[in-house]
């Protein structure tokens, strides 16, 4: 038996609080990504359709893909995921169905949202593979599900929310954690058998994806209610806490204060528009002219070890660091981690009326962000479109 809740929250003055219901399915939502070498042109086209990507990127960003046959890895890891989080509702005794669909590749989202229909569902909460607010992690799920529904004539018929931004949930943060001290002591075991030093000529590297600097300005603020963010921006703000709590843990564990810093990757876009930096290649260097002889890289942006993480990180960034001689470890994203698994089902349960939890843990004082996100928030200069999930939203409740 689970607990009574309260129904009768109000969303926008329960601090974007959404009163728990009773969902009938749950939609894993992500990015998608090609399967095969024809897939990987259509891919980018839909990827980057009407947002300015100079083609020489595009051609460039088709190598990444080609190198890996054609294939990213990451539909692979969302099917494990989906079944994972089956297992783990499944474990707990919750009968929701998990539906999956994508962004930019098959299984697309419009698709899925008229096959739950069909199927007979008409209340879906949705789970991103994105824990961070800004456009890109954010907004633009909440607006490709609000067109979906636009689109497809189905809005008025079918409810759609989203689960909070679970940047501090343990259950994202816990892994990363465990992960850092592993890459740590790696990374310590290769420097003390070559003599190069301890732990003070260590640096640990939390990289995430670089935005437009403007888009990261309008990360997770309000029109109606700003707040003030460290570094003017939500997106910087949540990772440089998401990181500080990872790196208190490291530190108690070690008994040491190893140095760390926020470095970007994946730049794209015209090169005179500014996007967040330093890029995680230049940082390396920087810190090996400074004598560090060791970097521990935790992909503190990402959920699965997908193309950007394989690519960028294991890839170039790696290569970067045998050219200076830095002794590497890069740190595994949260994936199938039985803690990750456990935490995106207790963030349904904190919105779920049967088998309720009442707890929103967060692991910053950010945290727990919104369940139905502020007017306005990181809304993009291309323009309004319609979004789910926000007090502002027209679209995917029923009246
Ligand atoms: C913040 C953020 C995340 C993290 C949050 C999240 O996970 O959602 C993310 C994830 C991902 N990005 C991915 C792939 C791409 N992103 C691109 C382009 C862009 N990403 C941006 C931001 C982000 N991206 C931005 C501001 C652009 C510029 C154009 C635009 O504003 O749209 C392009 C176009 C070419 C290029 O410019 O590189 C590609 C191919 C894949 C799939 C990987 C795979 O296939 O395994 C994943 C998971
Ligand atoms: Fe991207």
């Amino acid at each position: 038996m689970s607990a009574p809740v309260n129904t009768e929250l109000n969303p926008i003055t329960e601090r974007g609080r959404m009163a728990p219901k009773e969902y009938d399915a749950i939609l894993l939502a992500s990015f998608g990504g090609p399967e095969g070498q024809d897939d990987v042109i259509p891919f980018l086209r839909n990827v980057t359709r009407g947002r300015g990507i100079p083609d020489e990127r595009l051609e460039e960003v088709s190598h990444h893909y080609r190198a890996f046959g054609g294939i990213s890895p990451i539909n692979e890891q969302n099917r494990a995921l989906k079944a994972a989080l089956e297992g783990e509702l499944a474990a707990r005794g919750i009968e929701l169905p998990v539906l999956w669909g994508n962004r930019n590749w098959d299984p697309y989202i419009p698709e899925v949202l008229q096959e739950a229909y069909d199927a007979g569902h008409r209340k879906i909460l949705t789970v991103t593979t994105s824990a961070y607010s800004c456009y890109s992690s954010c907004r633009q799920y909440r607006e490709d599900l609000g067109m979906a529904l636009v689109d497809s004539g189905l809005d008025g018929k079918l409810e759609v929310d989203k689960v909070r931004q679970y940047f501090d949930h343990p259950g994202f943060v816990e892994p990363f954690i465990e992960g850092t001290i592993a890459g740590l002591a790696k990374v310590r075991a290769e420097l003390t058998e070559q003599n190069q030093g301890g732990d003070d000529k260590i640096h640990i590297l939390f990289a995430t994806h670089s935005i437009p600097t403007r888009d990261a300005e309008a990360a997770g603020n309000s029109s109606d209610e700003p707040r003030e963010f460290a570094e003017g921006s939500a997106y910087v703000a949540q990772h440089l806490a998401a990181a500080s709590a990872v790196m208190d843990r490291v530190n108690a564990e070690s008994g040491s204060e190893t140095k760390w810093s926020l470095v970007y990757q994946s730049r794209s876009g015209a090169p005179h528009v500014p996007w967040l930096e330093p890029d995680i290649s230049d940082a390396m260097e920087e810190l090996a002219g400074q004598g560090v002889r060791g970097v521990v890289v935790v992909p503190l942006g990402f959920v699965s070890d997908h193309m950007e993480v394989v690519w960028d990180l294991d890839t170039e960034a790696k290569e970067t660091a045998e050219k200076l001689e830095l002794a590497f470890d890069r740190v595994p994203t949260p994936g199938t981690h039985q803690k990750f698994v456990a935490g995106l089902v207790d963030l349904i349960s904190e919105r779920t009326v049967a088998n309720n939890i009442a707890a929103r843990p967060a692991m910053t004082p950010l945290g727990p962000w919104y369940d139905v996100c502020r007017p306005g928030c990181c809304a993009n200069f291309r323009g309004e479109k319609p979004t789910i999930a926000g007090a502002d939203s027209t679209v995917g409740s029923v009246a």
